[in-house]
């Protein structure tokens, strides 16, 4: 049976994250994300912690146990998921849009890449032990590997590009905010410079 109600284009197709933080491991991407959701006032939601939180499990247990390639299903459908029903800051795993029907479905949208300088990073990987894909070798080393692999894909798919080095999250988050245009009136107060 046909519904006859006329169509409305804004039920049909959710609007979706405001922003969609993406980029290398440790390049601010879940610090930042909760200091723009807290600024604009609306939720925050970061794809590993959906993954966990579904699967009960830490990410390092699910690359242990299962490896990255369940791992990034996981991640794929998490991110089909949030994409449909997160309308606030969505911040992604540095792997996230790598995955080809994921970079499908992050076309468009308001994808944020933050850019890192590996001096920088270096000071924020720590041991490197909480991300699997930095393990075997010194993190840095394996980051600038990672990452360079990567950068393109990054580039190609973000129409914003962020510097995540300089700066707290949230002087960050207020960069992301003014190219995004986010604040209203309403939504911040006016700025104490
Ligand atoms: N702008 C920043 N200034 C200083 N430290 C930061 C900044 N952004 C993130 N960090 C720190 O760097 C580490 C990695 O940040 P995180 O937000 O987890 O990055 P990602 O989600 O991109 O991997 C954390 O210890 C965090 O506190
Ligand atoms: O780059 C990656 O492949 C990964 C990045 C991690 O997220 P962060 O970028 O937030 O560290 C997490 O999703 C997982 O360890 C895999
Ligand atoms: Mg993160």
């Amino acid at each position: 049976m046909t519904d006859p109600r006329p169509a409305d284009p804004s039920a049909a197709r959710p609007a979706g994250p405001l922003a969609i933080l993406i980029g290398p491991m440790a390049a601010g991407k879940t610090s930042v994300g909760k200091a723009l959701a807290a600024r604009l006032g609306v939720a925050f939601a970061d794809l590993d912690a959906l993954i966990v939180r579904a699967e009960g499990r830490s990410i390092r247990e699910i690359f242990a146990a299962d490896g990255e390639k369940t791992f990034r299903a996981l991640e794929a459908d998490a991110l089909a998921r949030a994409l449909d029903e997160h309308g606030g800051i969505l911040s992604l795993g540095g792997g996230a849009p790598l995955t080809p029907a994921s970079a499908e479905r992050l076309r468009g949208r308001p994808v944020v890449l933050l850019e890192i300088d590996e001096r920088i990073v270096a000071q924020r990987l720590g041991t490197g032990a909480d991300r699997p894909m930095l393990a075997g070798e010194d993190p840095l080393t394996r980051w600038r590997a990672v990452t360079s692999q990567r950068m393109e894909a990054y580039r190609d798919l973000a129409p914003y590009r962020i510097d995540a080095g300089q700066g707290s999250p949230a002087l960050v988050a207020r960069a992301i905010a003014r190219i995004l245009q986010l604040d209203t009136p309403s939504r911040v107060p006016e700025e104490t410079e």
